[in-house]
């Protein structure tokens, strides 16, 4: 059976005045790829913050890993790269990255095998050495990602992970993606990137706050008579406005 591991359950969000997610219901299984597909302002970021304990709730429920979030005690089983770079840039990659193993008490030769493990995924090993201040948008992007990965989580959480990436890298990126979800780490992914949304088992469609659809890319395409995710999208009311 299909174990739960992800539970948004009518979740609400404010800021200020301004309601940014209303009545949020998802739930995300066990070595799922689920993705948050919506256009920008949708409120995809808000709402994984949330799921990774970043931010808070205005009303309803997070649980991960049966824990109600925000809680420290899940922080070890979940890997988040935000959308900003959370980087030193004054610092090289080596040492943003012995940084984050050591937050996440990786040690020795296995902590120095996963550094070379995720550089490697990432195309970054030759440029390790380098101040982080001196990498493109794309680069930095692949140290974020590359760092997510790093603790092995069992819940992976990234926000337009290849965003600025060449096609042959989103590629290489999306089969490790579908590796790690084979092997039981569970994965949410927000895009705006059609051919990406293609690519997730399951998908929730956001638009305005609001989720418009959810369900496999096949029975949203099935329940709209589309051929593409985006015709099913607009079909449900996704295009912006
Ligand atoms: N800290 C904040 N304070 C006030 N408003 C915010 C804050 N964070 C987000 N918002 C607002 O919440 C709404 C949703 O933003 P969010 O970043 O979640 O969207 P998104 O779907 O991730 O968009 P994008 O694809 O452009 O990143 C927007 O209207 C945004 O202006």
């Amino acid at each position: 059976m299909t174990s739960l591991q992800i539970s948004v359950s009518d979740v609400c969000k404010s800021f200020g005045k301004q309601k940014v997610l209303s009545e949020i219901g998802v739930n995300v299984f066990k070595g799922e790829i689920f993705g948050l597909l919506g256009p920008s302002g949708a409120g995809k970021t808000t709402l994984v913050k949330m799921i990774a304990g970043i931010d808070t709730a205005t009303s309803g429920s997070i649980k991960v890993l049966d824990v109600v979030m925000p809680n420290l005690k899940v922080l070890n089983k979940v890997g988040f790269m935000a959308q900003s770079d959370a980087l030193y840039g004054e610092l090289t990659a080596l040492e943003n990255l012995d940084f984050f193993a050591t937050i996440y008490h990786l040690k020795g030769s296995i902590k120095k095998e996963r550094i070379r493990e995720v550089m490697e995924l990432v195309n970054l090993l030759d440029d390790i050495k380098k101040p982080v201040n001196q990498f493109s948008g794309g680069m930095k992007r692949r140290l974020s990602l590359g760092i997510s990965l790093l603790h092995q989580p069992e819940i992976l959480i990234l926000d337009e992970p290849t965003v600025g990436m060449d096609p042959v890298l989103r590629q290489s990126i999306w089969d490790e993606l579908k590796r790690l979800s084979r092997n039981g780490t569970t994965i949410i992914v927000t895009t705006h990137v059609m051919d990406e949304a293609e690519k997730c088992d399951r998908l929730a469609m956001l638009r305005n706050g609001r989720l418009i659809a959810t369900g496999s890319t096949e029975e949203l395409k099935k329940q709209t008579g589309s051929a593409t995710i985006e015709d099913a999208f607009l079909h449900f009311g996704g295009a912006n406005r």
